[in-house]
């Protein structure tokens, strides 16, 4: 099978998400798409990180009625921070049947060049992109640009980000229509993010 591995902190899992997972599902030759809740991405603090297993909650409620899109705990037993060329390490090792690809938006394409290994995950994977809205231009992104593992997808652009979110909670804003219906209610459930 090949698989489109869109890894995320997801804290929490939103619209945005959602449509993109949902989009690479119905429009790309991948067969599946595994979201991968990351522990704890190496460039971003700890502070107001939900615990794992909520994160993972909250992905599998919305992605409870696509058959296509799962919740992966891959990384929840590898060391931290999560360094993405690890995590294919194990994948490949575990899972030698699979064709793993990866799913980024444009923001992540450009701090790429700043990844561990990133050369050696350009040479084993495949790299679906997305656009997202850019505030600057980076002369390394151009340069991957031009890499043959780099596939420029057209996707929706949807700008909801988790931070805005969170936010919006804290001040007690109505920010329902930004998630998914059951991941919502679980938060709120949960007084998370208050
Ligand atoms: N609105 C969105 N549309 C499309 N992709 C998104 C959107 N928000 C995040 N992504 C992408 O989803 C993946 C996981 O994102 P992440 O969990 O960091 O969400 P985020 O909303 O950017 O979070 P935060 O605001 O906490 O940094 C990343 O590849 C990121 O580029
Ligand atoms: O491997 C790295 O060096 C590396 C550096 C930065 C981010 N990542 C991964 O990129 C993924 C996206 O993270 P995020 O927080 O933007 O959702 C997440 O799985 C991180 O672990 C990986």
């Amino acid at each position: 099978m090949k698989i489109g591995l869109y890894f995320g902190t997801f804290n929490p899992v939103h619209v945005g998400h959602l449509i993109i997972a949902n989009h690479f599902a119905e429009y790309s030759d991948l067969d599946k798409i595994w979201m991968v809740i990351t522990p704890h991405n190496p460039f971003k603090k700890k502070k107001t990180l939900l615990d794992n297993h909520h994160r993972y909650q909250l992905v599998l409620e919305a992605v409870e009625e696509y058959p296509a899109i799962e919740a992966s705990t891959i990384e929840f037993n590898l060391p931290q921070p999560n360094y993405t060329s690890n995590t294919l390490a194990h994948l490949k090792e575990k899972y030698p049947q699979h064709e793993f690809c990866l799913i980024m938006g444009e923001d992540n394409l450009r701090t790429l060049h700043k990844w561990k290994n990133y050369e050696v995950i350009l040479k084993h994977h495949d790299i679906y992109v997305y656009p997202r809205i850019a505030d600057s231009e980076d002369q390394t992104q151009h340069e991957l640009l031009n890499n043959e593992r780099i596939h420029i997808i057209e996707a929706p652009v949807v700008e909801i980000s988790s931070t805005a979110i969170r936010k919006a909670i804290k001040a007690g804003k109505n920010c329902r229509p930004l998630l998914p219906q059951s991941v919502w209610r679980y938060i709120d459930e949960m007084n998370f993010y208050k």
